[in-house]
């Protein structure tokens, strides 16, 4: 796999997805595991590359910087926050809430399927299902159920294990455009390496920026794999590649 990888092409910007594309997957969001020399690794890449270095996410903003208090660009919540710099202001358009009926419902849905859980965003939440995998349909049945009573407002999103509500027309398409809009971003080639279906947008702005989409499972197996490959580009802006 490894003689296979591409390099790092010249005047890259680095879009990085987080759970299962920069750490691995874990039985629930909270037990993620950052490896410890992990986000000093992502600081040194970002200073090489000038600043253009982003972590996309469709986390909040505060579990970014839970379990990576460094300061580089991040942006959460499928591409409805964005954050240039530490203590800069959160770039976020008008979003809808959910109505706390719809929240009232996943948590009596998860009271009535154990082992599944939700998790809350500012604008929408998520069931999780990985450790109730047969929950999983009727989990959608519920959600989906919900949002086609306000499909303007409001998309449901397929992810790892999960069913996710959050505000329609927001992806992360939405954050990738805005990112290489802007300095440092701006005309350098961008490389967007996620493992997920909702990287797919992301994945698709940067091609269509001249740059590149990178499935992890087909270009660096696992996360091991792409951080490896991260450590050696940071060797090699370094001069020592
Ligand atoms: O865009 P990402 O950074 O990949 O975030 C996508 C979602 O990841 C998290 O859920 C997933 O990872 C969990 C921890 O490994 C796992 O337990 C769960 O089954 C996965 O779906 C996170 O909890 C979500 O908020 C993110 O949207």
């Amino acid at each position: 796999m490894t003689a296979l990888i591409p390099a790092l092409p010249e005047r890259a910007a680095l879009l990085l997805d987080f759970d299962g594309t920069l750490v691995e997957i874990a039985p629930t969001p909270d037990s993620v595991r950052v490896p410890p020399d992990l986000p000093a690794l992502l600081e040194r890449l970002s200073a090489r590359l000038d600043g253009a270095l982003a972590i996309v996410s469709g986390r909040p903003l505060r579990d970014l910087d839970h379990f990576l208090p460094i300061p580089v660009v991040k942006a959460g919540d499928h591409g409805g926050t964005l954050r240039l710099a530490p203590g800069a202001p959160v770039e976020s358009p008008p979003l809808p809430v959910p109505p706390a009926e719809w929240r009232q419902a996943a948590d009596d849905f998860a009271a009535a399927h154990p082992g599944t859980l939700v998790e809350d965003k500012e604008h929408g939440f998520v069931i999780h299902y990985r450790l109730a995998p047969e929950a999983g349909p009727a989990a959608l049945d519920l959600l989906s159920a919900l949002v086609a009573t306000a499909p303007d407002r409001f998309a449901l999103l397929e992810a790892r294990m999960a069913w996710e509500v959050k505000p329609a027309g927001i992806s992360k398409a939405t954050a990738v455009t805005a990112l290489l809009a802007r300095a440092p971003f701006l005309g350098r080639t961008p490389v967007f390496v996620g493992d997920d279906v909702t990287d797919e947008a992301g994945m698709a702005v940067a091609v269509a920026h001249g740059g590149h989409g990178w499935k992890l499972q087909d270009v660096f197996g696992d996360p091991d794999g792409l951080r490896g490959w991260l450590a050696a580009a940071d060797r090699a802006l370094a001069g020592h590649g």
